[in-house]
């Protein structure tokens, strides 16, 4: 994809993309390859890791796949350790592995909650501050940018747990921006609208009608592209946004806001029409 960045924006650094062999973190972790930087991606699953992996390598960029539960504090202990015997001390860190389904929420059993919690929730802790005792310990400067979700903010019916966790993100962001920006760590969030991946949309369409319906959703009339969440994290982890910290930036195409105005509705209707019916309700 062609944009106006410098090809070497992120030259010098190593960012870690935690599920970083599919979808989303897929598309970063491209990008930002492309853009200089050496990469590790992480997730449970090695055969999207190597294939990722190899479409890095084939265009010629550095990346290393690494298996890691997020979940599990020892082993993303044991990730960090390996990728930075690999590739060297890492700079910046994506959160962006993460666990959803859609459930009533009087059905979800323990283990479910947990499944979702401890990787969305726990998992960006664990990095994070695995990220930031480096850091700190060297006196070296960093950025992790963590992808939340609209409903974060708002809440959802139906993914309590994963409305829940991204909220708990959004504040580890929001605290750690007050506590480590001094010491030169910046933290910053993306709130993504719908962006068709296969594991969102596996996990969270059940149908076509229902795809429609959510696609209408978007003032824009479209859902996002991975390529396009790709260029804005590559901004969030430049020093172009140096001065940016504590940010959750809402990517949707206006969805969030436009679900919430009174008189949007109209919207669905052709304009024609809406006008029409404006011009009648007129005085004389
Ligand atoms: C379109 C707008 C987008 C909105 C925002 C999007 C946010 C996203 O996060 S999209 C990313 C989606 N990607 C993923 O979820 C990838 C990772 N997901 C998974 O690995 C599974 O889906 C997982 C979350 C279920 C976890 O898998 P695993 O660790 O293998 O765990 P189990 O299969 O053993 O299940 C654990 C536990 O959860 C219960 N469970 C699983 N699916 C459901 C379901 N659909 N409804 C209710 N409960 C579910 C399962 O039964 C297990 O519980 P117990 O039976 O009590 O053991
Ligand atoms: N797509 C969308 O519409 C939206 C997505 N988002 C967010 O974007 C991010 C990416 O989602 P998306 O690309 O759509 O979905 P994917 O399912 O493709 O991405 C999730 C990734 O996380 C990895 N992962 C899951 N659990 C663990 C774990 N315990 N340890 C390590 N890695 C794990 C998965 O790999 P593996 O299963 O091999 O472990 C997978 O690579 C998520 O944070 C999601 O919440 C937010 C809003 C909208």
């Amino acid at each position: 994809m062609s944009d106006s960045f410098a090809p070497d924006l992120l030259a010098d650094q190593h960012i870690v993309v935690t599920g970083g062999g599919t979808g989303l973190g897929r598309a970063m972790a491209l990008r930002f390859a492309d853009l200089g930087a050496a990469v590790t991606i992480n997730g449970r699953r090695p055969d999207p890791l190597a294939e990722t992996v190899r479409d890095i390598e084939a265009a010629g960029g550095a990346a290393e796949g690494i298996q890691c539960n997020v979940r599990d504090y020892e082993a993303v202990q044991a990730f960090f350790e390996e990728a930075e015997d690999r590739q060297g001390p890492v700079t910046r860190l994506v959160n962006n592995a993460a666990a959803n389904f859609l459930a009533p929420t009087e059905d979800i059993s323990p283990n479910g909650f947990d499944a979702i919690v401890q990787t969305n929730l726990y998992g960006s802790f664990y990095c994070t501050q695995a990220c930031g005792q480096r850091w700190l310990e060297r006196d070296a400067e960093g950025v992790v940018l963590s992808i939340a979700t609209t409903y974060a903010e708002t809440g959802s019916a139906y993914v309590v747990p994963s409305a829940m966790s991204k909220a708990g993100i959004v504040a580890m962001t929001r605290s750690l921006a007050a506590e480590w920006g001094s010491e030169g760590i910046r933290l910053n969030a993306v709130a993504p609208g719908p962006f068709p991946t296969e594991g969102a949309w596996d996990r969270l369409v059940p149908d076509d009608d229902l795809e429609q319906k959510m696609r209408e959703r978007v003032p824009v009339r479209r859902f996002g592209e991975p390529e396009e969440l790709a260029t804005l994290a590559s901004f969030l982890l430049s020093d172009l946004s140096a001065f940016m910290n504590g940010e959750v930036v809402t990517f949707d195409g206006g969805e969030a806001l436009a679900a919430g105005g009174q008189f949007n509705t109209f919207t669905r209707m052709p304009r024609r029409q809406v006008k029409a019916l404006m011009e009648q309700m007129r005085p004389e």
